[in-house]
């Protein structure tokens, strides 16, 4: 005889700014409101771009979530829930790994959408210990500014300064390895 438990797991949306990670972690949280399952959202109090209190994607498809200040908030937070959302992953302290491990073996999907990377091509905050503990893995691809190519990298125009700037198209634009590199280049003989 199988047990019938309910099973949690991990998914993690990543890849470059532009890529659609908000726009999919809305549309698979959408799709469990559909289904009559509990969700909750949460975003990191920091991220205060578009919207102090909503998940906004590039494209203003939004939803509601609740800002946190540190990722042990979210266990606070999450009463009777069966989705978990978490957007701007990279910006959460290292706890959240903890916190997602938690969630998903209590039985909760939890989905993490984040940057893989930072504007200097290096792992972002949590990212890599959270791609390490995920059962499932979508990386997106923007569109690259520079040739129209498929974007892995969050190219930012000054490239210089604390890993930390929140910004949009006025501070970064989305680029292929190529394109990317060349930017580097540019930018050391300027
Ligand atoms: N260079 C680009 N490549 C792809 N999408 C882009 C680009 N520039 C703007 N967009 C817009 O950004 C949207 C994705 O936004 P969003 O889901 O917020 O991305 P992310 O969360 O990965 O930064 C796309 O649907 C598109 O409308
Ligand atoms: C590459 C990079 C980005 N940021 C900031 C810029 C934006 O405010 C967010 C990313 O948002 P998105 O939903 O993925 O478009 O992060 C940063 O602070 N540092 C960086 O290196
Ligand atoms: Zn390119």
């Amino acid at each position: 005889m199988f047990r019938e438990e309910k099973r949690g797991w991990i998914e993690v949306i990543c890849g470059s700014m532009f890529s659609g990670k908000t726009e999919e972690l809305i549309r698979r949280m959408k799709r469990a409101q559909f289904a009559n399952l509990r969700v909750e959202i949460f975003k990191p109090a920091v991220d205060t771009r578009y919207d102090e209190v909503n998940v906004v994607s590039h494209d203003a498809n939004m939803i509601h979530s609740t800002p946190v200040e540190k990722s042990q908030n979210i266990l606070l937070l999450c009463g009777d829930v069966d989705v978990v959302g978490i957007d701007e992953a990279q910006f959460f302290d290292a706890d959240i790994v903890h916190v997602c491990q938690m969630l998903a073996n209590k039985g909760i999907r939890v989905i993490v959408a984040g940057l893989d990377t930072d504007f200097l091509a290096n792992p972002f905050g949590p990212m890599p210990q959270l791609l390490a503990v995920a059962e499932y893995i979508t990386k997106l691809h923007a569109i690259c500014m520079k040739c129209g190519g498929l974007a892995n990298h969050s190219f930012r125009k000054v490239n210089k300064g604390p890993q930390l700037v929140l910004g949009e198209k006025d501070l970064y634009e989305p680029r292929c390895r190529n394109c990317y590199n060349e930017g580097l280049r540019e930018n050391e003989t300027e």
